[in-house]
């Protein structure tokens, strides 16, 4: 596997064996053997020896353990653990998309491609996504019979992945063979990409049209490129023909989507389009209480509406404020979260905006985010490719996108010579002109970072 947790993994256990409440005989005897084998997204799968320690790590260790990964890899993960005869079949691919990294374990790798948290189970219904809920589960219950095809669209962070991968566990708990593909749209592109470039078109073909549940995720960013709208018609008419189940996902109903082609538009709204709003404050305080429960955490009343009144628009952010009240808890003492505490945790998230500019820790947020290294890393001087690469695309973009000057990067980047980001930027510009998924990954970063 290559992925930067690797290299930090001895970090991680030591603060696991120094740092935290666990004691040193339980952590030889549970925590000491234990590895990654696999990081995918937002997912770390941790290899335990045993049956009896991954029965103990998962019921009395998990959130240590998260909490760690967290301290040092600065981004909380869902963690998963396997035995050792649970061996999947690795390889060292990086799907830049899905951020795959590790295994590809043959025909089932999409399949598996699915966040494990994101059920229905979890998921808090409210005002805001009832309506998308209701249609989501029918869905699952009926695939192709219900509604066809299933199009959900809605703001960043508010749940629209959740559900569809909670359409898909749905489907998969309950016909495990059934053929489900989660892909991105961004994913779906670049495939096509490769498949024309490397003269594997039908292949492509075969993989997408022989699928019985097609969930497509972002799909606003197949608008303006001709191609994949071309191939993308004809994967759509060829399955809802065949009466496969279609779920798609947007930032937008397909009336705002400028660009997309029309006879695609009208088939996107031949069945259901359900919208997911901003959950209000009951909602909100829910999800918070849900996630409390899930995580076995104690948050206090006054900090769940603490943390609800102050952040509204995005579900993921709500998330993320939980996640830095609890890594600065577990750095105080007393580690009890109070509201004062909370406060303290996040003055700078809650603090007004500035402004919606770009800058460059949005650029450099969102692209570790993309190719699953941490912001530490690319303001660092290390230099595996894996590294290096994403550093260039944040030269390139702080050019592109702020009027950012070169010296100015560079001391954001760590990098007192100018030339190097000079360098950087030249080099992306240049395999721009012929590199076609570098490009679409470009342009699904812009439109990330400007939210435009
Ligand atoms: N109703 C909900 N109940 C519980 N958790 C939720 C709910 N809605 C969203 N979340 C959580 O919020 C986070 C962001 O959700 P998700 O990734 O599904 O958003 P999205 O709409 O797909 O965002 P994007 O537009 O960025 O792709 C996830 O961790 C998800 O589990």
């Amino acid at each position: 596997m290559d992925h930067p947790i690797i290299n930090k993994w001895d970090d991680i256990k030591n603060l696991l064996r120094y740092e935290s409440d666990i004691s040193i005989i339980s952590y030889k005897t549970f925590l000491e053997k234990l590895e990654p084998v696999k990081v995918m997204g937002d997912l770390i799968v941790l290899e335990a020896d045993d049956q009896m320690a991954k029965n103990v790590i998962e019921k009395k260790y998990y959130k240590s353990i998260q909490i760690a990964i967290n301290e040092v890899m600065g981004k909380v993960y869902d963690i998963q653990f396997v035995l050792p005869n649970q061996s999947l079949d690795f390889d060292t691919k990086t799907n830049s998309n899905n951020n795959l990294i590790g295994f590809s374990n043959n025909n089932t790798s999409d399949q598996k491609n699915l966040n494990a948290r994101y059920t229905f189970d979890t998921f808090v219904v409210g005002n805001n996504n009832k309506f998308a809920h209701a249609a989501s589960l029918a869905v699952a219950e009926a695939p192709a019979e219900a509604y066809n095809p299933l199009f959900i669209y809605g703001g960043v962070g508010l749940g629209k992945t959740h559900l569809m991968h909670s359409i898909a566990h749905f489907i998969l708990d309950d016909d495990s063979k059934a053929n489900v593909l989660y892909v991105s749209s961004e994913k779906f592109t670049n495939e096509l990409i490769n498949s024309i470039r490397d003269d594997k078109n039908e292949e492509f073909r075969k993989k997408y049209r022989s699928i019985d549940v097609l969930l497509v995720d972002d799909i606003q960013f197949i608008a303006g490129k001709e191609r994949t709208q071309e191939e993308f018609f004809h994967t759509f008419n060829t399955l809802y023909e065949a009466k496969k189940q279609i779920i798609i996902c947007s930032d937008r109903p397909p009336k705002e989507i400028e660009t997309l082609e029309e006879r695609l538009r009208s088939r996107f709204e031949w069945g259901l389009i359900a919208d997911i709003q901003a959950p209000d404050f009951e909602t909100r305080v829910a999800i918070l209480r849900k996630k409390a429960e899930i995580e076995n955490l104690d948050l206090p009343d006054d900090v769940m509406q603490y943390v609800a009144n102050n952040v509204k628009s995005n579900i993921r952010e709500l998330e993320g404020a939980v996640n830095k009240i609890l890594a600065y808890s577990r750095l105080l003492l007393p580690k009890e979260i109070t509201k004062e505490m909370a406060e303290a945790a996040l003055k700078d998230l809650i603090s007004p905006q500035e402004d919606t500019k770009v800058t460059f820790k949005i650029i450099l947020e969102i692209v570790s985010e993309h190719y699953n290294v941490t912001p530490a890393d690319i303001i660092s001087k290390k230099r595996p490719r894996e590294i290096a690469y994403p550093r260039q695309i944040v030269m390139y973009l702080c050019r592109k996108l702020t009027d950012m000057s070169l010296p100015k990067v560079g001391e954001e980047i760590g990098r007192r010579d100018h030339t190097t980001v000079l360098h950087g930027y030249e080099k992306i510009k240049t395999e721009l002109v012929t590199d076609m998924t570098l490009k679409n990954t470009i342009d699904i970063l812009t439109k990330k970072i400007t939210g435009k």
